[in-house]
Parts: structure tokens; C-alpha cells; sequence
């Protein structure tokens, strides 16, 4: 790993994206999914294109009820990120001005072939840094452009390809001005040097050789800090009943 995610920015992308192929080891992989899947049932939600787990809870009107994450969610990992700093120029961590200084909030989305998201913002809810870790399998994150109307345009501009345990970090402009999104498909096509924004910055590229891959269920794990957290004893006020 560098010693500086400045060494890891994806050129050519709005600012600021940051792709760091080998965050974590084959190990850790292992251990993550393993937890992930021995979670109880009840915490996954199913949607129609993919299902999620989110730690330690749903959010409720924008606001996280305090609690810890659990330590498998956090060992190792949140002290990595917050020991990365940014540049010589600025030595901070990419959490030092969020206002919880580390994520506090977890995100875990799984994706079969056939699967994604739809073009979306994070919205307000969080502070402007996303840190997703991907398990499993690649897959390509689609980034789109919105129109002066508000529409966005149908084509991805740019893209970016998350290895297995690869660590994307994504904020700035790029969190509040433009869209991200993951295609429905079975395979990812026409990769290449000139289409895929972090090729420069993968672990490997024999696997793309064709220009294409098969998808293969993708897990990832995308670590926020939201911004506003209450405790238990607000619980009343923040659902309203008196
Ligand atoms: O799975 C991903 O990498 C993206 C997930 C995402 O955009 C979200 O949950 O907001
Ligand atoms: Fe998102």
C-alpha cells in the first residue's frame, strides 16, 4: 500500500477518487464474508436487484441511533483508513473533518450476476466521504453526469473497476455534484486503458485481457460517518410520538 492516498487518486475522474487495489488480505476477505454470512437471517433485506445488511442499524430521518459498530465490521479496518494520510501537503486522514473523525456506519450490499443499483446520490445524511470495500468478485461502478434540468444522462461517463479487496474512496464533487450507479448485467464489456478511469491503479489486469468478465456475486462494504446521531433517551422526540 502507498503511504499516501494521493499516490492512489484515479486520474481523469472529478475530484476526488482515490483506488487502492490490495486493502486487504485474501484472509480478511474470508473472515468478512464469513460474518456476513452467518449473520442472522432477519438482517438482510431483500430488494429486487440486490439485498443489503446495514450496521448497526437503519437510519431514521436522517439520523443514526448511537451504537457501536461491531468489531469484525471495524478491526483493523477504520484504523487503516484513519492512518492513511491524504498527501505531504496535507497530512490529514480522509475522516479528519467528518464530524465523528471515523465512519460510524456500515453498508453491506450484494450484488448476483443480473444485479445493481440505480443511478443515485448518498445524499445529505452523510458527510461527503464514501470508503466501499468490495468482496467476491469485480464489478464496475458507473459514474453519471446530472443535465442543467436535473435529469441524468443515460450513458456512465466514466468508470471505475473495484477488484476484490480493493478499497474505493469517493468524495468531493464526485460525492455531491454526480451520480453512481452499478448496470444490471451478467457482464462487464469493453474494458480497456481508455474506458476504465483506474486501470493504471489495478491489482492486475490479465483477468480483462478479452475486454470482458463474467460477473460473480459481489459483496461490498461502504463505511460513512452520518452526520447527525442521537442517543437512546431522544429516542421519543426523533419518532415523533410525544
Ligand atoms: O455497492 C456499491 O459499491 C455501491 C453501493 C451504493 O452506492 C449505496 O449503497 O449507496
Ligand atoms: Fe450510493
Amino acid at each position: 500500500m502507498s503511504s499516501f492516498l494521493e499516490e492512489d487518486r484515479i486520474e481523469g475522474l472529478p475530484a476526488t477518487a482515490f483506488y487502492i487495489a490490495d486493502f486487504i488480505t485474501a484472509e480478511e476477505e474470508q473472515y468478512l464474508l464469513g460474518k456476513i454470512a452467518t449473520a442472522p437471517k432477519p438482517r438482510w433485506k431483500q430488494l429486487s436487484k440486490r439485498r443489503l445488511q446495514t450496521w448497526p442499524s437503519d437510519l431514521t430521518k436522517n439520523t443514526l441511533l448511537e451504537a457501536p459498530l461491531p468489531g469484525w465490521l471495524t478491526d483493523t479496518i477504520v484504523s487503516r483508513l484513519t492512518s492513511l494520510p491524504i498527501s505531504t501537503s496535507e497530512p490529514a486522514h480522509i475522516f479528519q473533518n467528518s464530524p465523528h473523525h471515523a465512519p460510524n456506519h456500515v453498508l453491506i450490499n450484494e450484488y448476483k450476476p443480473g444485479e445493481g443499483i440505480m443511478p443515485h446520490k448518498d445524499g445529505t445524511a452523510y458527510h461527503p466521504v464514501v470508503c466501499t470495500i468490495s468482496l467476491g468478485g469485480s464489478l464496475c461502478l458507473e459514474i453519471f453526469e446530472s443535465n442543467e434540468d436535473g435529469t441524468t444522462e443515460l450513458k456512465p461517463k466514466w468508470r471505475i473497476l473495484q477488484e476484490p479487496r480493493s478499497l474505493l474512496i469517493t468524495t468531493d464533487q464526485l460525492y455531491t455534484d454526480y451520480l453512481h450507479g452499478i448496470a444490471e448485467t451478467t457482464e462487464d464489456v469493453d474494458l480497456g486503458p481508455s474506458t476504465v478511469s483506474n486501470w493504471k491503479l489495478l491489482r492486475s489486469t490479465t483477468e480483462y485481457e478479452k475486454g470482458r468478465y463474467d460477473r460473480q456475486t459481489r459483496t461490498s462494504l461502504t463505511y460513512r460517518d452520518v452526520i447527525k446521531v442521537s442517543k437512546l433517551g431522544n429516542k421519543f422526540a426523533m419518532f415523533g410520538k410525544r
